[in-house]
């Protein structure tokens, strides 16, 4: 029998089901009930391709947590939104009864957190075997003997096709993604995205880890040749993954990742990259995994006869996925850890094309920058909208923290302040004008820059203080067009740029009030002023 059915029963949690259960299936079997479920199909190469549907991107305003006595004090209620403990034992009820209907489920026991000492033990029931196939890809695997005696700490049930009622559940719509911290219970309905489920471990790690001291953060992380840690923070589509994958550099992991007093850790074992328009000479390493059977294709268009893919065609999403464990990358690190950073990165995609690509933070710019949490994306994608919007989401991660910024913003102070760690802005959005005239940032360019300031190198640059932002930005690096460094020399119309830029500083301004009681004057003073 494939199944590898733990001690730790779902009776014992006091979960009922008459549903035929596959417990700890591995990728091969997970694929092949997949496919005969009419799930999802293979492609040439081997890849399970699927389609989610309506959503096709985290639905974060239909996330809530439970508050109650645990949460009331613990969570910030700033910007994590509150379901009432009735609300959620309807919802609960509700999620067990529909449970009981399920002919099949799919459980996975898994770790969140690849460190023994900082992990959480998480079990996962799906109705599909591809969201198991994905969690099981994206979390930490255990070997067969921590499988054996298993006990899950926190529990998701995921079941695409409940639909939450606004009326009974206290919801926003049939779509919900409810964390209970006081029953370690996750409900997951109503979306067939398949990032929800490890962004929900995530936020899980987020809530615990500052209290054991490690900083918890959302970003990307690899080591360099001399063993030099790097973490890239940035919001989704800033290019965390994309960068993180680099032929010269040891991966540690794509998107979540703990900073403890001796080592930057992995939280995951796989990644989820963004598949649009994917470039076989810029990513060639996330390209590849597009070939190989295990790879979870999500959102991405192919042709039902040839099962050939195209990567160019957002007819289903813009933010096609794809899903591989982290060992597809041909230099991941096998142990899931580096050394503390020698460098911080903070990416943004600048759609006003006000930033420059790279500038040199000090550590309160830095400290400004992490609690802005701040990009610029494109509206949307319906013809002639031309209009960037800037999002600020503070640590770079605003959904998937549950505490109050300063805590994470005071745990990266303290590790930026026992030195030795350079920080850095770089904008991986647009040069030459906003998103419509100008364009997207060559990731050559990017990459080239990157490794100017992760090999030192660019310490030794002469740099100019940029007028707005009061951060320093190289004047000149080899291998690079110096054009670009000035973001308002690629301006065809100056008074365009300097207006843009005075619009931005003044989101800036107005986003970090609620910031201002929560840090010293130093980091106040490091704000931007309009030149
Ligand atoms: N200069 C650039 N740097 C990084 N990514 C870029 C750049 N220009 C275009 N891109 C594209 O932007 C997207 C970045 O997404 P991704 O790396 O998945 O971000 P994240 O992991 O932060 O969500 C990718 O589709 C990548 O091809
Ligand atoms: C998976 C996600 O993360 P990112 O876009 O940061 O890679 C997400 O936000 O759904
Ligand atoms: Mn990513």
């Amino acid at each position: 029998m494939a199944d590898r059915v733990p001690s730790f029963s779902l009776a014992h949690q006091g979960i009922d089901t008459g549903a035929e259960l596959h417990w700890n299936l591995t990728t091969a079997p997970l694929i092949e009930h997949a496919v005969q479920r009419g799930e999802g199909l293979l492609a040439k190469d081997g890849p399970l391709v699927v389609a989610t549907g309506k959503h096709t991107g985290r639905s974060a305003n239909d996330k809530f947590t439970v508050r109650d006595a645990e949460t009331e004090n613990t969570i910030w209620w700033g910007s994590n939104k509150g379901m009432t403990p009735d609300h959620f034992q309807a919802l609960k009820a509700d999620f067990l009864t529909e449970l009981k209907t399920k002919p099949t489920l799919f459980v996975q026991d898994l770790f969140g957190g690849s460190q023994p000492e900082h992990r959480v033990r998480v079990r996962v029931i799906n109705e599909f075997a591809w969201h198991n196939l994905f969690i099981r890809t994206l979390l930490v695997r255990p070997d067969e003997a921590e499988l054996a005696g298993f006990e899950p700490e926190y529990t998701i049930i995921d079941l695409p096709s409940f639909q939450a009622d606004p009326e009974r559940h206290g919801t926003r719509s049939e779509t919900v993604v409810a964390v209970n911290f006081s029953e370690k219970l996750i409900l997951i309905g109503g979306t067939r995205y398949a990032g929800e489920m490890k962004k929900s471990v995530f936020g899980v790690l987020n809530y615990l880890l500052p209290v054991k001291g490690v900083m918890p953060m959302h970003c990307s992380a690899n080591i360099g040749p001399n063993g030099d840690t790097a973490v890239f923070f940035g919001l989704s589509g800033t290019g965390k993954t994309t960068l993180s994958a680099d032929a010269s550099r040891t991966l540690i992991g794509d998107d979540e990742h703990g900073w403890s007093d001796t080592a930057v850790f992995n939280f995951e074992g796989g990644c989820y990259a963004k598949m649009i328009r994917l470039s076989p000479e810029a990513e060639p390493e996330i390209y590849a995994t597009t070939k190989r059977f295990g790879t979870v294709l999500e959102n991405v268009v192919m042709d039902p006869v040839t099962r050939e893919l195209d990567l160019d065609d957002a007819t289903l999403a813009e933010n096609s996925r794809g899903a591989y464990p982290i060992d597809f990358i041909p230099n991941a690190s096998d142990n899931n850890l580096g050394p503390v950073p020698k460098n911080v990165i903070m990416l943004t995609a600048d759609a006003y094309g006000v930033l420059p690509p790279i500038a040199k933070l000090t550590p309160d710019q830095a400290m400004y920058h992490f609690l802005s949490g701040y990009t610029a994306k494109v509206a949307g994608t319906e013809i002639g909208v031309t209009e960037p919007s800037a999002t600020f989401s503070t640590c770079f991660g605003a959904p998937f923290m549950p505490r109050h910024p300063s805590i994470y913003g005071n745990l990266l102070k303290e590790r930026i302040a026992k030195g030795g760690v350079d920080c850095w802005l770089v904008n991986t959005g647009w040069t030459g004008g906003k998103f419509g005239t100008g364009k997207r940032m060559p990731i050559k360019a990017t990459r080239a820059l990157l490794n100017a300031a992760l090999d030192g190198s660019l310490n030794n640059a002469e740099f100019r203080t940029d007028p707005n932002f009061g951060f320093k930005v190289p004047v000149a690096v080899p291998g690079v067009d110096s054009s670009i460094l000035d973001p308002r020399s690629t301006w065809a119309d100056k008074d365009a740029y300097d207006a843009t830029a005075r619009k931005l500083v003044q989101q800036f301004i107005d986003n970090f009030a609620q910031f201002e009681a929560h840090v010293d004057e130093s980091v106040r003073q490091s704000a931007p002023k309009a030149a």
